[in-house]
């Protein structure tokens, strides 16, 4: 898939128009990713997000093509609760998706439960833990994610990244926290930007009407800097939005129509 009429690399909009076919091409994007990865380096590095992300990853339970023992997921941005917690990423990823199918526990990198009262341990610990998933392979200054998959706020936040906080200025650290979240729980820890725009991929998804206002602001007016708006992944990384028709409806920005 190109942007039509836009300069290279720009994001990808494709809009579908319903939930479900939004599943369901969504299901055979990630696929093909994970296919050309894996036939490619032997392994499949996906970053995945919490909200409304792990329910339409329901898609990918059936298809059997899949090579789940090859994945090695993280999380782009975690609550600081226990794996368990209803609040928690891993919990609604592994209730929608890991527990219907074959993937190794071992491939499933969550943040260390013993460690929620340290906030900056604890963000220390998902660091390294991407240290030892990258170095050598992937990474250079940064790790590069095969695919990450984001969500968005009404207030235009992905990942931990809210409007107007200080960690949108950071430039090193690949793993940071944040104790004062807008939206609860307060505590969290997230990628970082210089993270999310290393990734080969990105994939922003968001559907319904909820969404209509704040997908405008951010594909047709980036100058106000939401947070959304910040992900532009280094050359050649590519960013999709990948919507319904109900959070397109007001988008001025052309959108492409969807081939694999
Ligand atoms: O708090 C969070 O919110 C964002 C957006 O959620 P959505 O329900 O609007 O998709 C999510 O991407 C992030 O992982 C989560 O911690």
């Amino acid at each position: 898939m190109s942007a039509h009429h836009q300069p290279p690399n720009s994001p990808v909009l494709v809009s579908f128009p319903d939930k479900d076919a939004l599943q369901t091409n969504l299901a055979a994007f990630i696929s093909k990713a994970q296919k050309d990865s894996i036939d490619k380096k032997g392994r499949f590095t996906i970053a995945l997000s919490g909200g409304s992300i792990p329910t339409i990853l329901r898609g990918l339970i059936p298809d059997n093509q899949i090579k789940w023992n090859h994945w090695q997921v993280f999380y782009v941005d975690e609550r600081v609760v226990p794996l368990d917690h209803p609040d928690s990423n891993h919990r609604a990823c592994a209730e929608n998706l890991f527990s219907q199918v074959p993937i190794p526990p071992a491939n499933i990198h969550t943040i260390d439960p013993t460690l929620l009262d340290d906030l900056e341990e604890l963000s220390d610990s998902y660091e390294k833990k991407l240290i030892h998933e990258f170095a050598q392979k992937d990474a250079a200054r940064f790790p590069v994610f095969d695919l990450i998959l984001l969500g968005m706020g009404p207030d235009g936040h992905t990942a931990s990244l809210f409007p107007g906080h200080e960690l949108l200025a950071e430039e090193d650290r690949w793993v940071a926290y944040i104790d004062d979240s807008p939206k609860p729980p307060p505590k969290r820890i997230t990628f970082t930007f210089p993270v999310i725009n290393h990734a080969a991929r990105v994939v922003f998804v968001a559907a319904g009407k909820e969404k209509v206002d704040m997908i405008s602001n951010v594909l047709d007016h980036p100058e106000k800097g939401l947070p959304a708006a910040r992900v532009k992944p280094v050359f050649p990384g590519q960013l999709y939005w990948f919507v319904d028709d109900a959070a397109a409806a007001k988008v001025d920005y052309p959108r492409t129509p969807f081939k694999l």
